[in-house]
């Protein structure tokens, strides 16, 4: 075979075998989160389920650990989860989600490529951070945070936000399709919030059984030791505000 061609092969090779190697991140990511807190769970779950190494921050919001100057310079928006990959700053738990699998994913089965698959990923995820978290949060917020009382009204929104999420599961076995993907465990958090507070969402079927089917889909990458234990902490901190 002419040499050149040989080469070209070989060169062919070599980056195709590149491409399909997993990316690591050079240093393990830096992450700013506290153990309860619904959108670090998420994030720290996918990152078990990519097996990436994360460099834990505890930032205790109670403390006030959110706003000093430090954190202030790297995230205005004085949140967690934030997550520092070597410079690169990214704040808002969905979209650290997408990142960690565009960067690190061995390949695409948490957030596909297929233009219309990841369309409902993302419509799905839309859903969670503009609806039912929104609506999770108008009922426990005041009550986690300011010791109110349960609020019928308020718990019926969460319902009806249960109910449209029960309707995408009737034709596939996870939120998005029908392998797990980022959208289930953005959702999960929030359901296993419920679950811990004892709210009754038995009447949505498919929604429980996802539950389910997700949480044994999650076993392989701690989720017990993540999301339930800080949906734990929360239940027990709302018994005692009660
Ligand atoms: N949409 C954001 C929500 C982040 C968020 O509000 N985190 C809470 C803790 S769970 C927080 O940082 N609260 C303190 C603050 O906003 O000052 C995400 O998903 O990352």
């Amino acid at each position: 075979m002419d040499k050149s061609i040989a080469a070209k092969i070989q060169k062919e090779n070599t980056a195709v075998a590149r491409s399909k190697r997993k990316r690591m991140p050079s240093e393990p990511i830096k992450f700013y989160y506290l153990a309860p807190s619904p959108p670090c769970r998420a994030v720290m779950m996918a990152a078990r389920a990519l097996d990436l190494e994360l460099d834990l921050i505890p930032t205790n919001i109670m403390d006030g650990d959110h706003k000093t100057p430090e954190y202030l310079k790297m995230n205005p928006q004085h949140t967690i989860p934030t997550m520092d990959d070597s410079g690169f700053i990214l704040w808002e738990s969905r979209a650290i989600l997408a990142y960690l699998v565009n960067a690190y994913g061995k390949d695409d089965s948490l957030y596909p490529k297929n233009p219309r698959q990841r369309a409902i990923v993302d419509q799905r995820l839309n859903f969670d951070i503009g609806t039912l978290f929104p609506r999770y949060s108008n009922l426990y917020f005041p009550m986690l945070f300011r010791g109110d009382e349960y609020n019928q009204e308020n718990a019926d929104k969460l319902n009806e936000a249960l109910g449209w999420l029960n309707i995408f599961l009737e034709k596939s076995a996870f939120v998005a399709g029908d392998n797990l993907t980022i959208a289930d465990i953005s959702i999960i958090v929030t359901i296993t919030n419920l679950d811990a507070f004892k709210f009754d969402f038995s009447e949505h079927e498919n929604l429980t059984k996802w539950f389910e089917r997700t949480k044994k889909a999650l076993e392989p990458y701690d989720w017990e030791d993540i999301d339930e234990t800080g949906a734990q902490m929360l239940a027990d901190f709302l018994k005692r505000e009660h």
